[in-house]
């Protein structure tokens, strides 16, 4: 444990670095060919991570791809504030399952802009030469996708203001409309379209980054969505590493540990993958020298994550705060709902993957059933009940829609959307409230009172989240009997009926 601490910026790089590993090469040097929006705590502990991997060995191409992060959000103020103060740099910290930690600085975001003191900073720097790549992590619901219709929802009001803006640089508030502002200016200028490369948790997130940003750039101008449909390239692209929000333990940790004041490091599991797909416009990092998959289709790697670990995690969060379980780790391992998330992921989520290459499904299940319980991740179970309505509808439902067209059993995933639905009564087993943070909240909320009372289908009545599941015997016969157990003897007792 060192003796003082030291605040982590770039004079006192050489301080920090006799405690902790610290970027060798000279970011000085590096230049930002990847512009990202959503730089929360997963784009800096996974891209950002690889990125400042491939700088660290020195790698000649390496140098042209640094980050210059985006936020666009009003809550991002602080991150930008954070990002000034430390010169960018911050602490990651990988949390091993033995409880032994292992931190270093990640130097390979070398920018920070906030879209809203300069949205024209953001669009130059969008379209500058020099930018290659415009990736993003901006949450599955940033897209602005009909749930139902897969269509980009053109009547929201920030996004109907982007389009009514143009070209106005000024006005400009949303990713789409700083996007596509600057892919018109690179086309007036001669210049190749950045690609973009959506790292969202999104079945085909490259597919529907497509959709939504030629149908926003259709919304501005005649012909643009074609022009973006024909020549921006939108690789899909599988991410995974489990990264909580971090907290003021986190940030109490670094400095007691390592004697570094970091007023946002991040803190994660061990275990990291990326695949990707080789569909870059303007070049692209050589990133399978860091551990990258770049695969030529990533769709079953995607599907794989998506439905055995996303999924599971939809489990996990409601049971297990009905269980009590504040944390991941002890819902994971909970005797009653640790047999039952298994039995998901092998009677119900399984059968509807292909064969993923290189993969061995029951090892990749083990190493996740491990992961989940990793106690000093302390991942908790409210991250992964926030904004169920935009996760249920895109992991959950298409393993129902698939299991009930190949007749197959589907008790245990109706299981957990019962749960959710218990879930968003807002009171728990011993009355004490939940707090339900969704988009939809109130709609969610209302419906699942409305469950309560003489309609116990209420709940699946939403076809915008469930579309026809509501009309389906098999699934609502599952579902009626899961919320009947929920409500009649508990989430313990109906568990160990369920799995
Ligand atoms: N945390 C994880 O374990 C994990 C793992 C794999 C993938 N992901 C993906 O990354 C996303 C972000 O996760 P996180 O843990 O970094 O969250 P976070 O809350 O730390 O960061 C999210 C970032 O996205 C920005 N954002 C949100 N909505 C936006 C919008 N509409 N437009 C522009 N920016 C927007 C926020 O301002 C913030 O900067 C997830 O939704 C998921 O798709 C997360
Ligand atoms: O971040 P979200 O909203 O996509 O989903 C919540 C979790 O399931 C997710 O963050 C996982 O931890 C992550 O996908 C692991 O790679």
């Amino acid at each position: 444990m060192p003796d003082h601490a030291t605040a982590l910026n770039a004079q006192n790089l050489a301080e920090v670095g006799s405690r902790v590993p610290v970027p060798g090469y000279d970011r000085s040097a590096v230049t930002a060919g990847v512009v990202h929006f959503g730089v929360g705590g997963f784009h800096r502990a996974h891209q950002a991570m690889y990125l400042d991997r491939l700088l660290s060995k020195d790698v000649e191409a390496a140098k042209d791809y640094g980050i210059c992060g985006v936020g666009v959000l009003p809550g991002d103020a602080r991150m930008r504030d954070t990002m000034a103060s430390q010169d960018c740099l911050y602490t990651l910290v990988l949390k091993h399952p033995d409880g032994s930690l292992e931190p270093r600085i990640v130097g390979s975001i070398v920018e920070y802009l906030f879209a809203p003191d300069d949205p024209e900073a953001v669009v130059e720097k969008l379209a500058a030469p020099t930018t290659r790549i415009v990736s993003l992590t901006v949450t599955e619901g940033g897209y602005n996708l009909d749930d139902i219709t897969g269509e980009f929802v053109t009547d929201t009001p920030a996004v109907a203001a982007d389009a009514a803006a143009g070209s106005d640089a000024g006005k400009l508030t949303t990713v789409f409309g700083l996007v596509v502002e600057a892919l018109v200016r690179r086309r007036e200028r001669g210049l190749e379209p950045f690609t973009v490369m959506s790292c969202d948790n999104l079945q085909g997130n490259g597919h529907l980054a497509r959709t939504a940003f030629a149908a926003f750039a259709d919304l501005r101008e005649e012909a643009l969505g074609e022009w973006v449909r024909e020549h921006v390239h939108f690789p899909n692209s599988m991410v995974d590493r489990i990264t909580p929000a971090t907290t003021g333990d986190d940030v109490a940790l670094v400095e007691r540990e390592f004697g570094i004041v970091d007023a946002w490091p991040v803190v994660c599991e061990p275990f990291t993958q990326w695949a990707l797909e080789d569909s870059f416009g303007a070049g692209r990092p050589p990133l399978e020298e860091v551990g990258v998959q770049v695969v030529p289709d990533v769709e079953p790697y995607e599907l794989m994550k998506l439905r055995l670990l996303n999924a599971s995690h939809q489990a996990l969060a409601y049971f297990g705060r009905l269980l009590d379980h504040e944390l991941v780790d002890g819902a994971a391992t909970d005797p009653d709902l640790k047999p039952f998330v298994r039995a998901y992921m092998d009677a119900e989520a399984t059968p509807t993957l292909a064969p993923v290459p290189g993969v061995d499904l029951d090892e990749y299940k083990d190493t996740l059933e491990e992961r989940f319980g990793n106690p000093h991740v302390r991942d908790t179970t409210a991250r992964l009940a926030a904004e169920s309505s935009d996760r249920i509808p895109k992991w959950l439902v298409p393993v129902v829609r698939a299991n009930l067209a190949a007749g197959r059993d589907v008790h245990r995933s109706a299981a957990v959307v019962a749960s959710w639905a218990r879930y968003a009564e807002g009171v728990d087993e011993h009355g004490e409230s939940i707090t339900v943070v969704d988009r939809r909240r109130d709609r969610v909320m209302a419906a699942a009172q409305r469950q309560l009372g003489d309609d116990p289908l209420a709940f699946l009545r939403d076809r915008e989240l469930f579309g026809d599941l509501v009309d389906d015997a098999r699934f609502t016969d599952a579902y009626l009997d899961a919320l009947r157990g929920l409500h009649d003897d508990g989430a313990r007792a109906t568990l160990r009926r369920l799995r």
